[in-house]
C-alpha cells in the first residue's frame, strides 16, 4: 500500500493572531486523499486552522514545534498556493468589485483577486479556464460582470478560480451559504465530482447538510482545541453535537447526508 503523504502535519505549534492565542500545543495531521470536514462554534479556530494550511498564519518558532506543508518544512506561498484550490465567503465579498466572470476564474492563475494588465495568460490558461467554466456550467456567464451575477452563479465562478490550475487539495470555508436548495445541491454535486476526480476536499463548516457522504473524517474543534477526530459515524451523533456546541441537537439522516435539528431543551 502507497505511504499517507502528508498535506499538512503540524505538532505541538502555538497560533497567535493579533492578540489571540488561538491555539496552544496544538498537533494535527492531513494526509492527502482524507477528506475532512471541519466543525466548531464561532471563534473555535477553524479559519485559523486553514490558514495555516494556506500558510497565511504560521505557529511560533518554539523548539517543539514542528510544522510541514505538503512535506516540506520550507515552503513558499506561491508553492503553496499551487496546490491548494481555495473557496471563502471573504473570496466572494472581495470580488464583489471586480471585473467579468472568465477574469475571476483566470485570476486563480496568479490567486489574485481580479486580472491586472501585468498578468498575462497563455492560450493554454484561457483554454483551461474555459474548459472549467463548462464543466460547472457557466460558460454562458463569462463575461457577464461578477457582481451581476446570483450568489449561486458568483459561487461557481469562485470554484473556477479554485480549480483552473487543477490543485490536489480543494479548501472548502462554509462553501453552500446563501444559497437556496437547488443551488446548494447542485454546487456539492459540483464538489463530489471533484472527490471523485481525486482532489482531497477540506471542508469547514457550521451546516452539517453541506458534509457530502465521501467525507469520512469529522474533526470537531472548540476554543482551539480538537474536541473529537475521527470517522463521521461516531462523531456525528446527537450527544456528541450537542456537547460540541452546547445546546440540545438533534440529527436526522438520509442516503448518507445529516441535517441538525433543535432538540427539546
Ligand atoms: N486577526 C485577528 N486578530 C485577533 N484575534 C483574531 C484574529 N483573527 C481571529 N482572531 C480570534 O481568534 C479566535 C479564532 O478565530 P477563527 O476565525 O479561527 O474562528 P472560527 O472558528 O473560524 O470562527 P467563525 O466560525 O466565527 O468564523 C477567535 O477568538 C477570534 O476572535
Amino acid at each position: 500500500m502507497a505511504m499517507p503523504f502528508p498535506i499538512l502535519d503540524i505538532q505541538h505549534a502555538t497560533v497567535c493572531r493579533g492578540e489571540t492565542r488561538v491555539f496552544s500545543d496544538f498537533s494535527f495531521l492531513l494526509n492527502a486523499g482524507e477528506h475532512a470536514a471541519i466543525l466548531g462554534p464561532n471563534g473555535a479556530g477553524k479559519s485559523t486552522l486553514l490558514k495555516l494550511l494556506s500558510a497565511e498564519v504560521h505557529p511560533l518558532a518554539l523548539e517543539e514545534t514542528r510544522a510541514r506543508l505538503f512535506g516540506e518544512e520550507r515552503w513558499s506561498v506561491w508553492d503553496v498556493r499551487k496546490k491548494l484550490g481555495i473557496v471563502s465567503y471573504d473570496l466572494q465579498r472581495d470580488y464583489l468589485i471586480c471585473a467579468e466572470g472568465r477574469n475571476v476564474v483566470l485570476s486563480g492563475f496568479y490567486a489574485s483577486n481580479d486580472t491586472y494588465n501585468h498578468q498575462t495568460f497563455t492560450q493554454e490558461q484561457m483554454d483551461r479556464a474555459d474548459a472549467v467554466m463548462r464543466e460547472l456550467g457557466i460558460e454562458s456567464l463569462a463575461t457577464r460582470a461578477f457582481e451581476h451575477l446570483s450568489t449561486g452563479e458568483q459561487r461557481r465562478f469562485l470554484l473556477g478560480r479554485a480549480l483552473v490550475h487543477d490543485p490536489p487539495v480543494l479548501v472548502l470555508d462554509e462553501p453552500t451559504s446563501g444559497l437556496d436548495l437547488k443551488s446548494c445541491f447542485q454546487y456539492l454535486d459540483l464538489v463530489r465530482a471533484q472527490i471523485h476526480k481525486g482532489k482531497t476536499i477540506v471542508l469547514v463548516t457550521h451546516h452539517l447538510h453541506e458534509i457530502p457522504p465521501e467525507i469520512e473524517r469529522v474533526i470537531f474543534l472548540k476554543g482551539g482545541k480538537i474536541l473529537a477526530d475521527g470517522p463521521k459515524l461516531n462523531l456525528l451523533t446527537n450527544d456528541r453535537i450537542s456537547t460540541l456546541f452546547d445546546r440540545p441537537i438533534v440529527l436526522a439522516q438520509a442516503n448518507g447526508w445529516y441535517q441538525a435539528l433543535p432538540g427539546p431543551s
